[in-house]
């Protein structure tokens, strides 16, 4: 499988504080893979270097072949890489379809703008029936879909999500979690940050666990140490 996103030896950190200590991770066309960690271990801190929020203090980012280290995040979301924001950064004032609209502004979405709502709406129903809804208006788990629902807008070629289930009732949580397989089955290549190491399995071939800012393993779901192992890698190093 050719390498979609490659990322190799990156640091990077805030000020003078340094939180990634060299990441090698990459995602081949087409593949999802998960992150998972504990708190404040740099999971964030990597999706916003990949996504240009950050820039790294060293090391590569390629994309699609391309060089995209410390590009700006406008150029990075043009190439296709896109992080969905969290549901709480949306224009309030505005309906749910204009916000989906508006997310398909950039050249690369503006074709086939149609289809893709569609698309969407079949992802997430309660779209659908709340496309008149002022974003304000919405739940926080609707809110994340719409968040979501932009970002597929986008017509990304790699979609990032960071906790999209955080917070949410079980409800909503399976429902969000429902459309995020949809979107992989679609063949959308996807990197996900879960805590819940059960959904990131079913839904990525493989895994890695991010802690103190490195890659600690990496895991392929067709040879996954079975359940408690992987508890146990987890839970042991957030011990100490
Ligand atoms: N803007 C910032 N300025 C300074 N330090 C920051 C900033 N953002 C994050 N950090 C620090 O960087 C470290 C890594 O944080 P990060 O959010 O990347 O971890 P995480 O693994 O995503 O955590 P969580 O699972 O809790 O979301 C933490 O020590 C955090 O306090």
């Amino acid at each position: 499988m050719s390498r979609l996103l490659d990322v190799q030896g990156v640091r990077a950190g805030y000020a003078t504080v340094p939180v990634l200590h060299g990441i090698d991770l990459h995602v081949g066309d087409g593949e999802a893979i998960g992150l998972f960690g504990p708190n404040g271990h740099g999971k964030t801190t990597l999706l916003h270097t990949i996504s240009g929020l950050l820039t790294p203090t060293s090391g590569t980012i390629l994309f699609d072949g391309q060089d995209i280290t410390g590009a700006k995040p406008s150029a990075i979301v043009a190439a296709g890489l896109v992080q969905a924001q969290q549901g709480n950064t949306l224009f309030g004032d505005m309906g749910v379809e204009e916000t989906l609209e508006l997310a398909a502004f950039s050249p690369r979405a503006r074709d086939g703008w149609q289809t893709r709502l569609e698309e969407v709406h079949s992802l997430f129903p309660r779209l659908a029936e709340r496309r008149r809804q002022r974003a304000k208006t919405l739940s926080g788990g609707e809110r994340q879909m719409l968040s979501i629902g932009c970002s597929m807008m986008c017509n990304p070629r790699l979609l990032i999500l960071d906790e999209p289930t955080l917070g949410l009732s079980p409800r909503l949580k399976a429902e969000l979690r429902d459309a995020i397989s949809e979107i992989a089955r679609r063949g959308v290549p996807l990197i996900v940050v879960e805590q819940d190491v059960e959904f990131l399995l079913a839904l990525a071939g493989r895994l890695y666990l991010v802690e103190q800012g490195e890659v600690a393993s990496e895991i392929d779901r067709d040879n996954a140490p079975d359940h408690q192992e992987i508890m146990d890698m987890y839970f042991g190093k957030q011990a100490h």
